[in-house]
């Protein structure tokens, strides 16, 4: 399975820490205790001289979290301004209340209360954390819109922000915020820092997720044991959902050598270029060229053996330039193709990028019946879009590539429950773990965990749509963007977040992705991993390279990436 940073959904989190608790070994207030202490330990390593903390404290247990935050800074020194509710809820959330209360007094969470108060080096926000299920309202939505800036004063507290689990009011299963547009809108909260327990949610690398979490801590509190393994030691692997490659410095992700040495796997020890596959890239008439050429050259640079690039015959002179490794052979029509795929070491193809609609519609069934690992990007899912017989054809070694704009070709119901997001009241009931159904899982955790992965949060995700396509689709589907998503038919998916790299958003930069992942699934990576591996070598190569980067650029910093990763 994939390796990187484990990410779970809300849902998953809750069953682990149930899970946890149900085993006797831990309760849930020493797992708040943990929790808050992390946070305050987080802000005294960045504000290392006490001063005045504000401290907003929630219904529930991120109100609990807040509590035990004031109670350790306030040891530490510092002055504190605690604002809470009348309601808390919980067990524990009101034993660590009782225990602030103890130490100093409880402001009413108003934006008066807020508003009155001294000015402050830290704001704690710890309102609502991984159980949010709708839009904040009235006096809650008035703290956090003026936390965001609506008093002007946005930079303010983006400085002095530090956030328990997320900033409030963002959905942890899909970095978006109910209630408001998907866009950057005013007012969202930003948070300087962020402090999240055991592992990194969706939330955290989706969407709105990066920008306004700031960065992103992931503190330990003691959960390892259940995540990787359940009381009768089967094992509670989160293996639906993993694998992000982080711009987050988070302390566990393994991946360099990890990647290493699943390339080194699929070397012999007397290499052959056989060995290393033979991909074919589909390219187009005369004055498309260059696209299908840039695929080409990366499926190259990622160590393909071989690489033949395949543009109508009368373009072949068109093509005739560098790489000199490159091979170069004519297809006019599906005989011509089927004629060149009699040769059964071509195990990987790539259609799609400056291939012209047409071509790719006429090409596509023939790719596709041949039941090789392929690529289909740009070109080739308009085609697809437009055929949707072919979408019966796609199998788990295809890898669709579509933005934004074509995976609303290609799936205009997924991709239209993106754009208008229902927020019915409500459906957190349905992510939130009732306790005969963890029972049952501690009788039959394998299904239930499974389960558990495909839960949903309040709003309709990037996630849930890349899965939702890959499952109607038959195929791995890669949904790109600074927060690419990477789902495969069964389920599993890796997120992988760049937004620190955006000069990769340059014309012909997806054509290189396409091409690496070529590249990689000739190499014999399976669809799931050669589209999660292209796409941080991808991004990896344009981090590398820096501003200023041309798609061209790409090929040319993969081999420095490999060899940073020890591959
Ligand atoms: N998962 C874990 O392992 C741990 C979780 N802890 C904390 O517990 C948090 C989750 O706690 P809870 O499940 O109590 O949930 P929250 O504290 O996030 O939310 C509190 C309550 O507010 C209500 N609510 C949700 N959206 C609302 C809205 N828009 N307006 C008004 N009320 C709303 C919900 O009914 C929820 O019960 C985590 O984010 C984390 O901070 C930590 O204490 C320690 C361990
Ligand atoms: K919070």
């Amino acid at each position: 399975m994939f390796h990187g940073t484990e990410i779970l959904t809300t849902a998953q989190m809750r069953a682990i820490e149930s899970a946890a608790m149900t085993s006797g070994r831990v309760t849930g207030a020493e797992l708040m205790e943990r929790a808050g202490c992390a946070v305050a330990g987080q802000i005294r390593l960045r504000w290392p001289k006490a001063g005045l903390a504000v401290v907003l404290c929630g219904p529930g247990n991120n109100g609990g979290d807040g509590y035990v935050v004031a109670r350790h800074l306030h040891r530490a020194g510092w002055q504190l301004r605690v604002l809470g509710m009348d309601n808390a809820a919980g067990a524990d959330a009101a034993r660590m209340k009782a225990e602030w209360r103890a130490l100093g007094p409880i402001l009413p969470l108003t934006e008066d209360a807020l508003r009155e108060g001294p000015d402050a080096d830290v704001y704690v926000d710890a309102i609502f954390g991984t159980g949010l299920t709708r839009a904040p309202e009235g006096e809650i939505a008035a703290i956090l819109d003026h936390l965001g800036g609506s008093g002007g004063d946005w930079a303010f507290f983006r400085e002095r922000l530090v956030a328990v689990d997320c900033p409030s009011g963002l959905c942890l299963d899909s970095g978006a915020f109910p209630g408001r547009p998907r866009e950057p809108g005013d007012f969202d909260l930003r948070a300087r820092l962020t402090v999240a327990f055991d592992s990194p949610k969706p939330g955290h690398l989706l969407e709105r997720g990066p920008e306004c979490c700031g960065e992103l801590v992931v503190a330990d509190i003691g959960l390892r044991h259940w995540r990787e393994r359940d009381i009768d030691g089967r094992g509670f692997r989160p293996a639906r959902l993993t694998g992000i490659w982080p711009p987050f410095d988070i302390p566990d992700a393994r991946s360099g050598t990890v990647l290493a040495d699943r390339l080194a796997k699929r070397s012999s020890s007397h290499p052959h270029k056989f060995s290393h596959g033979h991909a074919l890239v589909v390219a187009g008439g005369p004055g498309r060229g260059g696209a299908g050429r840039l695929s080409a050259r990366a499926a190259l640079r990622i160590g393909a053996g071989l690489v033949t690039l395949a543009p109508p015959a009368e373009a072949l002179p068109a093509h005739a330039g560098p790489p000199d490794a490159l091979m170069r052979r004519g297809i006019d029509d599906p005989a011509g193709l089927q004629d060149m795929l009699a040769d059964r070491r071509i195990n990987a193809l790539c259609i799609g990028p400056g291939c012209g609609v047409e071509r790719a519609a006429a090409l596509l069934p023939a790719i596709l019946g041949a039941g090789r690992a392929a690529v289909l990007d740009a070109d080739a899912l308009t085609a697809l879009s437009r055929d949707p017989g072919l979408m019966a054809v796609l199998h788990e070694n295809c890898v669709l590539t579509p933005h934004a704009g074509e995976f609303g070709r290609v799936f205009p119901d997924l991709a239209a429950r993106l754009d208008h997001p229902p927020a019915p009241a409500g459906t957190g009931a349905a992510h939130a773990p009732d306790p005969a159904r963890m029972a049952r899982f501690l009788a039959e955790h394998a299904a239930y965990r499974e389960e558990l992965a495909k839960m949903r949060g309040p709003l309709y995700s990037r996630l849930d749509a890349a899965r939702d396509a890959a499952a109607r689709s038959g195929a791995v589907v890669l949904l790109k963007g600074p927060d690419t998503v990477i789902a495969a038919p069964d389920g599993r998916a890796c997120i992988h977040s760049a937004f620190d790299v955006p000069w990769l958003a340059t014309a012909g930069a997806g054509d290189v992705l396409a091409g690496i992942i070529a590249g990689l699934l000739a190499r014999g990576l399976p669809g799931l991993e050669a589209a999660a591996t292209g796409a941080r070598l991808h991004a990896e190569a344009a981090r590398r390279f820096g501003p200023g980067l041309i798609a061209d650029d790409l090929p040319e910093a993969l081999p420095a990436v490999l060899r940073g990763m020890g591959v």
